[in-house]
């Protein structure tokens, strides 16, 4: 061994390659560039003079396309440099034996026992707990800011299920680890666990399992038999309601405990339940508070050095994707540095061409890339691996940081066993730092841990990170490492944004702003990656105005852009058809449906015209102290007829919600415009006015599911008529004012 080992230190642990083709990229770019520097030469050059009509519509134009000019260039950035990563885990399996790996703990987050429900909860519990690596050395913590009884409940029962499930893992090799999706998918790999028992055997377990707990579930309390078995239930016996009641902890399986061993004999990892204490009148952050609740009990039960968190619906689906993990954090030259690897999130539910646009694989597969080549991905909340420390606020120094992973792991490698008073102690130590009083006067949420007070808690905590001089390492395997649920009614979606956007607005404002504070503190190409996602709301300003006045002039007849027979139609026609063209191959090189790319142009279209604009409005209101944040959880369950149009790809408008209410009265602008500008001007609006009858044409194109849903479908997932009768309205009105020359004059 001896030899070998010496040979392979010379070869690290992995490797990062540049992406191809970055030369075309970028000249293709530059001819794009200069095509917008064209359209702004326009913009500046015909001003309307104080006689003719619309130059205000005009100079608010050139507003717009300055915007989109600038954002374009924050666009590039994420393209400019991408690189891609390559871990090589049996250089690992050489070099470091079973006891010289670090401790993992992992923490997976829920919040609500209804939208979140339980068994979807085990099942992740289950995946990351059967990962391929040494038992002794993981840890599971799930943190539950519901409260449930039924979710303890649920992962007691994980905990005996586990004794059978992760043996037939490991026996069969199989994947994906979650019990749930490894069923689903009726063609097992591996022919030799068909015909034997074991199969049958598992999935009785499973199912019967699946039973009690939905039964429990369904009634709303846990039977009182099992009740009276375990003491633990006895914690909810002060309880008042999720938001206010004591710490709750019960260590369920503790690798140091004679009876936490598999039917094999071999120890299991470590299962913690817990749910912080909460009390109305202190605010408890989110999942903000939650992690740090957790990073601190880990510190006491087991206090691995590698932290993984995951959201309850996002299982494993790689069961070797801690090890590839590891790859980064410890390689011996390059690992210092770097303190947290995060994977891309990934969906389950996207259907063939992703109605709402929730499979994100443009920022995942081509941007992603893009911020590793300047320093690293940003922390996205789930299936991201930290160094313990770096979450703790330590700042990046590179003598100090240096190899300290050689040290061993006392703690766990001693193996004195526990008893159940020293389990009694470690759990009443753990209450303490679980307390909501805990935090008071110290730097948790301020500079320790995840970060308070910004919607994106995850990414603010990374940016944090980074500018402390640490970088990150986006990983994205073939097989992908974690499987999760993205929304399935149009409101959902609409909701999500909106807190993503918020929050990164929230950034912007925030003294970890990547457009100033950041300066010198990360590269200034990861600057801008960052405020190309922390601006996402301002595109909302932009895109109402390019949305409704070229439309409303249409209707008027006043020219917005120049005429086909100009020289200066030629920009706007390159950049639009260049800029789309690009996109569009990118969308299907990442093996999306030209359908799919479509339906991605409407969800851009409605986040931006809705989410983002409400997003702004909140920010506003809560910078100047009139609203304080929330966090709207996304539903991982939906109604039986919600999930068939989500499959069968029908929107779901059935929801009255403003943001639907804007959706849908800009829709109708648009139509009507279209509509009355072609019954005032007929065919010769093609000629006299090209580019806004594309562009109107293109939006109504773009709305026609939704007018579907206004006034042709009969089902619940339609809008309701409330809804259908104010758009109708305002659109009119607005129609109809735009007429008396309220907008157009100068
Ligand atoms: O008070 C809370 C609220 C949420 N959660 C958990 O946070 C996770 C994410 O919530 P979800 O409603 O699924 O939000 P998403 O928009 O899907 O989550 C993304 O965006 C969030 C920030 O907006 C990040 O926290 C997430 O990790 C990231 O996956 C879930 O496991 C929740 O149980 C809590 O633990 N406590
Ligand atoms: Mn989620």
């Amino acid at each position: 061994m001896g030899n070998k080992e010496d040979e392979s230190h010379s070869h690290p642990l992995f490797e990062t390659r540049k992406a191809k083709g970055r030369l075309i990229h970028r000249v293709f770019s530059f001819s794009l560039f200069l095509g917008i520097l064209f359209i702004w030469v326009y913009r500046v050059s015909y001003i309307p003079r104080k006689s003719e009509d619309g130059k205000w519509v005009w100079l608010g134009m050139f507003l717009c396309e300055l915007w989109f000019g600038l954002y374009w260039l924050m666009r590039l950035s994420l393209r400019w440099n991408p690189v891609f990563r390559q871990p090589f885990t049996h250089r690992l399996s050489q070099r470091y034996d079973d006891d010289k790996l670090p401790g993992v703990d992992i923490f997976v987050c829920t919040a609500d026992p209804v939208i979140e429900p339980p068994m979807m909860v085990i099942n992740t519990v289950l995946s990351v707990m059967a990962y391929d690596y040494p038992t002794h050395k993981l840890s599971v913590y799930l943190s539950d800011d519901g409260a449930s009884p039924i979710t303890f409940y649920a992962l007691l029962e994980a905990s005996n299920f586990a004794k059978h499930w992760l043996p037939f893992c490991n026996k069969f090799k199989i994947e994906p680890r979650s019990p749930a999706a490894y069923f689903k998918n009726e063609i097992y790999s591996n022919d030799s666990i068909n015909g034997k028992g074991e199969l049958a055997t598992i999935k009785k377990l499973y199912q019967d399992m699946e039973s009690r707990i939905e039964n429990a579930a369904k009634v709303g309390q846990v039977p009182e038999e099992i009740r009276s078995k375990y003491k633990g239930f006895s914690e909810w016996d002060s309880f008042s309601s999720p938001r206010d009641h004591d710490a709750i902890i019960q260590i369920l399986l503790h690798r140091k405990d004679l009876g936490a061993k598999d039917i094999d004999g071999v120890v299991l990892p470590s299962l913690v339940y817990l749910s912080r204490e909460k009390r109305p009148q202190v605010p408890h952050n989110f999942k903000a508070g939650a992690m740090n609740s957790l990073i601190r009990v880990s510190s006491i039960v087991s206090n691995g050095k590698i932290i993984l968190n995951v959201d309850c619906d996002m299982y494993s689906n790689n069961s070797q994707s801690l090890k590839d993990a590891l790859c980064f954090l410890i390689d011996e030259e390059k690992g210092h540095e770097i303190a947290f690897v995060q994977t891309p999130q990934t969906f389950e539910n996207i259907t063939k061409n992703d109605i709402y646009g929730g499979a994100l694989s443009v920022i995942y597969e081509r941007e992603f890339p893009g911020m590793d080549g300047f320093g690293g991905p940003m922390y996205i909340g789930t299936g991201c691996f930290h160094k313990r420390d770096t979450l703790s606020g330590k700042k990046f120094n590179d003598q100090e940081c240096f190899n300290h992973w050689k040290s061993d792991d006392q703690d766990i490698n001693n193996d004195q066993l526990i008893t159940e008073t020293s389990l009694d102690l470690l759990e009443e130590k753990s209450k303490a730092v679980l307390s909501c009083t805990y935090e008071k006067d110290t730097l948790w949420g301020k500079e320790m841990g995840l970060l308070y007070g910004c919607s994106v808690e995850d990414v603010i905590t990374g940016l944090a990170i980074q500018c402390r001089g640490w970088k990150s390492v986006f990983y994205n395997p073939k097989r992908k490492a974690f499987l999760g649920l993205s929304p399935t009614t149009l409101a959902e979606s609409l909701v999500q944004h909106k807190r993503w956007s918020e929050g990164g607005f929230e950034i912007l404002l925030s003294k970890y702003s990547a457009a100033w504070c950041a300066y010198g503190l990360i590269s200034p190409g990861l600057q801008m990656t960052y405020c190309f996602y922390n601006l996402w709301v301002l595109n909302c300003w932009p895109t109402l105005y390019y949305s409704i006045f070229p439309s409303l002039c249409l209707l008027k007849g006043i020219p917005l852009f120049p005429q086909m027979s100009s020289p200066w139609f030629i920009p706007f026609a390159y950049v639009t058809i260049g800029e789309n063209t690009q996109c569009l191959l990118e969308f299907l090189w990442l093996e999306g449906t030209i359908k799919g790319y479509w339906n991605d142009l409407r969800m851009w279209l409605y986040k931006r015209t809705s989410s983002y604009l409400f997003a702004f409005v909140d920010t506003i209101f809560k910078s100047l102290g009139f609203s304080s944040s929330a966090f709207v959880i996304s539903a991982k369950v939906a109604e039986e007829n919600v999930s068939q149009r989500y499959e069968k790809e029908i929107m779901d408008f059935g929801n009255s919600s403003p943001m639907l209410t804007l959706l849908a009265t800009l829709a109708l602008l648009n139509l009507l415009c279209l509509l009355g500008a072609l019954l005032k001007g007929g065919l010769g609006i093609f000629v006299t006015l090209p580019l806004q009858v594309l562009l109107s044409g293109v939006l109504v194109l773009i709305n026609l599911p939704l007018y579907e849903g206004l006034f042709l479908r009969k089902d619940n997932g339609r809008f309701p008529s409330s809804i259908a009768f104010k758009s109708v309205v305002v659109a009119l009105s607005v129609c109809a004012l735009s007429n008396v020359n309220v907008f157009t004059t100068n």
